[in-house]
């Protein structure tokens, strides 16, 4: 590695990470990583084909080809890989990341909350951090399952560990570094030693490129740092639930403040499929009405659903503190959810006509002001609910049982605390219900 001005260090806030052995001025290189020394998916597949043989076909993505090659490295004998410095420089574990508890002790495509310690972490995720979990586990089994056959259709040994395997996908996912954008079928990441050992700070400014001429990867600062400051870098302007998922950690004094309403939105249009309330007089003259009207609201809500994703309206539901308005996206989807709650036949068509008018900014009429203000009450009752049930989660959080992780658990109860202020911002009236 060419010389750095950087050390490896104990720190507070972050345990492990790089110190300034020397001052660091604004421009300067941190780190400059030399072509060779940089892991990469088509070195992986030369390596790899080389002992398959002429013919072999390469079918293994960037993360299945880097995560087999760390699984490979890790269970080589004594003195055989000539990485083993390298890996054993990696954590042996990511306690700290929920999937790693929830992937389980055998190769499964959903999470796996078996011990008490999965059980706890499984009940105390925020709704965006189990969303991304799962998609998570979905992605590491479907990797796990493609990188085995696709191996043994060339007569490659397969990783056979599920939980080695899971650490290596794990490592891939914390540590590898974004090469930038590439032509197709060129690297776009890569396992970079020491590079990889810089953690991350919203207040961190760096920029990245690939030398060419000195083929060498090269990740600059745009701040200074003193002699025996911690030197960090920029992950990306992340919120908390995504760098707990993703990292195993939460960054301090977060700017990126978002409260996920998908559930919510979900759970409105589930009783948005139910209709308006019967009217019971006339279901006991014609018993066969009331089975009529259920399937009619179920269909006129799923076409409500269909109509918000043909505009793109569906999903990334989200609020944040400083909106002084209900976002775009959250007002689409629940002016016409709400009516479709309220009302059916002509009168939700006219709601739906209202609504267009409203999408394409023309005028519309009194009846908008209603819709405007269902929106706003629906949200301060969510918002109400949610910040009930995320205060009792912060609280737990702070006295978790012995088997799971204390980092973790502050990491938990930082996300639950961020959302409990979010949702506090936008309860003004208190839920009726409640
Ligand atoms: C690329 S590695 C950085 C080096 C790592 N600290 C180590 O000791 O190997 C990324 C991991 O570092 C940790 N990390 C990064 N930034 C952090 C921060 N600001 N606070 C706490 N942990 C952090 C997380 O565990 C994350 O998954």
């Amino acid at each position: 590695m060419p010389k750095t001005k950087l050390t490896l260090a104990r720190f507070a806030g972050t345990v492990r990470g790089m110190m300034a052995t020397r001052p660091i001025g604004a421009g300067e290189a941190l780190v400059c990583v030399p072509d060779r020394l940089l892991v990469t998916a088509s070195k992986v597949r030369q390596a790899v084909l080389a002992r398959a043989g002429a013919g072999a076909a390469w079918r293994l993505s960037e993360h299945q080809a880097l995560a087999y090659w760390l699984c490979a490295e890790s269970a080589a004998a004594p003195g055989v890989s000539a990485w083993s410095r390298y890996v054993e420089t990696i954590p042996g574990d990511f306690e700290s990341v929920p999937l790693c508890a929830l992937s389980g002790a055998s190769p499964s495509d959903a999470p796996s909350a078996a011990t008490p310690a999965a059980q706890w972490i499984a009940a105390h995720l925020p709704p965006s951090v189990e969303r991304r979990v799962a998609e998570q586990q979905a992605r590491l089994f479907g990797d796990w399952a493609h990188t085995r056959a696709a191996l043994a259709a060339i007569g490659v040994a397969p990783p056979a560990d599920w939980r080695r395997y899971v650490w290596a996908w794990l490592a891939v996912n914390t540590r590898c570094i974004h090469l930038g954008r590439a032509p197709a079928g060129h690297d776009t990441m890569a396992l970079a030693p020491v590079l990889d050992m810089l953690n991350h700070s919203t207040s961190a400014s760096v920029s990245t490129h690939f030398d060419a001429a000195r083929r060498q990867f090269v990740i600059r600062t745009h701040r200074a740092y003193r002699k025996g400051e911690e030197v960090f870098i920029s992950y990306g302007p992340h919120d908390n639930g995504f760098l707990l998922a993703e990292y195993g950690f939460v960054a301090a004094s977060n700017p990126r403040l978002v409260l996920d309403l998908s559930c919510e939105v979900e759970a409105c249009a589930a009783a948005a499929r139910r209709g308006p309330p019967p009217c019971p007089r006339a279901h006991r003259r014609r018993p066969r009405a009331a089975g009529d009207a259920a399937a009619a609201n179920a269909a006129a809500a799923d076409a409500l659903v269909a109509l918000l994703r043909r505009h793109g309206l569906w999903g990334e539901f989200a609020l944040t503190p400083d909106d002084a308005e209900p976002p775009y996206r959250v007002q689409a989807a629940l002016r016409l959810l709400l009516a479709a709650q309220r009302l059916s036949g002509p009168e939700l068509r006219d709601a739906v006509a209202r609504w267009e008018r409203w999408r394409c900014g023309e005028p519309v009429d009194s009846d908008d002001d209603d819709d405007c203000a269902d929106v706003t009450q629906w949200i301060q009752r969510a918002c109400a609910r949610i910040a009930a049930r995320a205060q009792q989660m912060a609280l737990d959080a702070q006295d978790p049982p012995a088997p799971v992780g204390r980092f973790l658990a502050r990491c938990l109860g930082a996300v639950w605390l961020e959302i409990s202020q979010i949702a506090l911002r936008w309860r003004v009236a208190e839920d009726p219900g409640q």
